[in-house]
């Protein structure tokens, strides 16, 4: 029987293989990083290593959208394999560097080490996060690392950002379209950002607009078992194709 866990269920999973000493988080974070960047490669071969490929050719974009909790941690581990496979990777954090929980700071850090963390958002701006559609191609990938299981609260207008899918434009919070991404393929890691992980639903803030959603996946890369939030309510919905990979609990 397949096992589908509440974010309570895996949090205790998790506590107790780190509490047992069989792992510890900053080693579960780097396993949930890889499986996402394998799940990649296996779901899209075409994007996979390819040692073979013109050394003169233009390399493979990435944007990585980190979020203040371990999400945004799993989503620095991506955005470091993916560029020492070679990949061009922009990354945004949402929040203070300096607020990180300890194993998603050493990742922030690890990245830092390599490549700019831009703001997600801007104080007083409509929003930072902002890719030149002229560079973004179907080769091109998206990663939501924003939020996973720990989304308590309802998304407020300003934390609501960007919206973006395959074939639609990106959007500012306040709606304006930005342009277009044609086929850039959006990856989430754990679940897609905005979902509630037990109950599919949007955590919705009055403020909220209406017709705001949750970025659409594509693909959705989640961590030993299926959540309830993927497969009720608006989950199936948005998050594509739902691979579960195993991170050694
Ligand atoms: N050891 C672990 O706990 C592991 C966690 N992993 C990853 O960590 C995720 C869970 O991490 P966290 O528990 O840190 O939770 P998240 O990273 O999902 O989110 C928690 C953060 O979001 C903020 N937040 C919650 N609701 C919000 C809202 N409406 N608006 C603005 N901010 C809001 C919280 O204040 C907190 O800063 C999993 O989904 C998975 O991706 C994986 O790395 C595997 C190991
Ligand atoms: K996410």
């Amino acid at each position: 029987m397949v096992e589908i866990l509440s974010a309570a269920g895996m949090r205790a999973r998790e506590a107790a293989a780190i509490a047992g000493g069989a792992v510890t988080g900053l080693a579960l974070m780097e396993r949930a990083g890889a499986e996402v960047v394998a799940a990649i490669f296996e779901v899209w071969p075409e994007l996979g290593p390819d040692l073979a490929r013109d050394p003169a050719a233009e390399p493979r974009r990435a944007a990585v959208l980190c979020g203040p909790g371990n999400n945004g941690g799993d989503g620095f581990v991506v955005a470091r394999l993916l560029h020492d496979l070679g990949w061009r990777v922009e990354v945004f954090l949402l929040g203070d560097p300096a607020r990180l929980p300890p194993d998603a700071r050493r990742n922030h850090d690890l990245w830092a080490a390599r490549g700019p963390v831009r703001p997600y958002l801007d104080a007083g701006a409509a929003g930072a996060f902002a890719l030149d559609p002229a560079l973004w191609r179907e080769d091109s990938l998206l990663v939501d690392a924003l939020f996973g299981i720990g989304l308590t609260r309802p998304l407020r207008a300003g934390l609501a950002a960007a919206r973006l899918s395959r074939d639609t434009e990106f959007r500012l919070p306040q709606g304006a379209p930005r342009g277009q991404v044609a086929g850039c393929r959006v990856v989430a890691v754990d679940i897609p950002s905005g979902l509630c992980a037990d109950t599919g639903r949007v955590l919705r803030a009055p403020d909220l607009p209406t017709d705001w959603a949750p970025f659409t996946a594509d693909l959705t890369v989640t961590f030993h078992a299926p959540k309830i939030g993927h497969l009720t309510a608006e989950g199936p919905a948005h998050c594509g194709r739902l691979v579960v990979r195993p991170i050694g609990l």
